[in-house]
């Protein structure tokens, strides 16, 4: 029997910290983010009262946007039984992803995605709750059927079916346990985007990298895009920190068209990265396709995923052997359903999954991704890293723990995405304590904005 009690509510706060004053998590195309969530709390009567919390991510303006695109998902789950959610987790993505109104607003990419994305990352946090465990073990304890039925196989069956999915998972309980013994040693391996952020002046990024080096940190991702001349400099300025064997990606967040991407790269390949990033728009598959043809022979692979809207685009993408690097995004995706199904896909395709994360509890979340994906579906760590930022984790009630460049597995029950209750009064957008500070001293135009406006 699955668990009991309804859904007797759903609450959801924008909340939004100003990074933009000091240019963390700026690149080529995105100069001034503020970093955001959608915070969604799933209320329940199950266990006295349990809730699951979720999010999902942007960059400031426009997070009122998918508030509201919440509220519209919400009004599809609350009052639904516990048990008729989690018996078929499938057939309620399903539903939900596609109803009849509300799926005219995507299918399934843009805002209601992104806020079904926030619905469901809390659902899931609340199903690991409910068994007490964290949600990478919830998911690696599960039999493959139960994994199975979580997914929906619409429009992918061309690619993976669900008796390929099914042996992948019987495959993957294979040696499990010493996999498990391994992660709790020694963790699940990360880079880092915090040293090079586009915004970041050259000595602010030497000695950000000399210090991550200290720390232990291996491998490094730069942001490009904007000037072939700064990009050469500031590469210049890593490898010369990090030295010539350690890695270096490039990420250039969809900065240039096609033709482009392939020549800016190639004046890129004296540094040697193992990847380029978002080269051009995450739409483009046969781009991509052009573009990791025309690199393979510099060994430089090509690395999307942040903003690929669904799991059909990321079949098209492994279809296609456009991508080398599968970054599967915890806030964009259609929750664990459709994550389940990319992971299985990449799996197939034999393409590394390496998650984005960063942002604000994007951290949090993909480290539960990697795990389980190490642990029941790719079985492996051969080029297989999930990304780090080292902001914002101080908000959260169960922050990261990094250790020795990796991430260390979380004990706590849940999926990580509980926020702090003091910080959600500091920041939520625009009546919290710290936007009305900003707001009053002038200094952050977004706040000033509307405090001039009177809402
Ligand atoms: C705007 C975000 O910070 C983006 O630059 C993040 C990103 O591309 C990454 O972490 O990769
Ligand atoms: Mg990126």
């Amino acid at each position: 029997m699955g668990p009991q009690g309804r859904v007797t509510g759903i609450t959801v706060r924008d909340v939004r910290f100003p990074t933009s004053l000091e240019q963390h998590g700026s690149d080529a195309m995105h100069r001034d983010p503020d970093y955001s969530a959608a915070y969604v709390e799933v209320r329940t009567d199950a266990c006295g009262g349990l809730s699951g919390f979720g999010l999902t991510f942007t960059l400031g303006r426009g997070n009122e946007i998918v508030v509201c695109a919440v509220r519209a998902v919400s009004d599809l789950v609350v009052g639904e039984q516990l048990e008729r959610i989690f018996e078929d987790f499938g057939s309620f993505y399903h539903r939900l992803a596609n109803d009849g109104q509300l799926r005219w607003v995507g299918p399934e990419k843009g805002v209601i995605h992104l806020a079904v994305a926030a619905v469901l990352n809390a659902l899931w946090d609340l199903w690991a709750r409910l068994e007490g465990k964290p949600l990478w073990k919830l998911l690696s304890d599960m039999e493959p059927e139960q994994l199975v039925s979580c997914i929906d196989f619409s429009y992918i069956t061309d690619a993976l079916t669900r008796a390929e999915a099914l042996e992948i998972l019987r495959k993957g309980r294979v040696g499990r346990e010493a996999r498990e013994s391994q992660l709790m040693e020694s963790g699940f391996p990360a880079y880092t985007t915090s040293c090079a952020w586009l915004g970041y002046p050259d000595a602010e990024l030497r000695q950000r990298c000399t210090e991550a080096l200290q720390d232990g940190w291996t491998r490094f991702k730069v942001k490009v895009g904007s000037s072939l001349e700064d990009d050469e400099r500031r590469c210049h300025i890593i490898r010369d920190v990090i030295g010539p064997d350690r890695t270096l990606m490039l990420d250039a967040n969809q900065r240039w068209d096609v033709l482009e991407a392939v020549e800016w790269t190639q004046k890129l390949a004296r540094f040697r990265p193992l990847w380029i990033e978002e080269p051009t728009s995450p739409d483009d598959v046969l781009g991509h396709k052009y573009i990791s043809q025309a690199l393979s022979a510099l060994g430089i692979g090509v690395a999307t995923g942040e903003q690929c809207q669904n799991r059909v685009v990321f079949k098209q993408l492994l279809q296609a052997k456009a991508l080398q690097f599968c970054q599967v995004d915890t806030c964009r995706l259609g929750g664990i359903p459709e994550i389940l199904a990319v992971l299985l896909m990449a799996c197939k395709f034999q393409v590394p999954v390496c998650p984005h994360a960063g942002g604000v509890g994007l951290c949090e979340l993909a480290q539960h991704i990697s795990m389980f994906d190490f642990l029941s579906v790719s079985t492996s760590l051969e080029n297989r890293v999930c990304e780090y930022v080292d902001h914002l984790h101080e908000h959260f009630v169960f922050p990261v723990r990094i250790h020795k460049a990796a991430y260390m597995p979380p004990m706590e029950p849940g999926y990580s995405t509980e926020m702090r209750e003091d910080s959600l009064q500091d920041f939520e957008f625009p009546g919290g304590r710290v936007w009305r500070e900003l707001a009053s001293s002038g200094k952050h135009s977004v706040a000033a904005a509307v405090t001039e406006g009177g809402s």
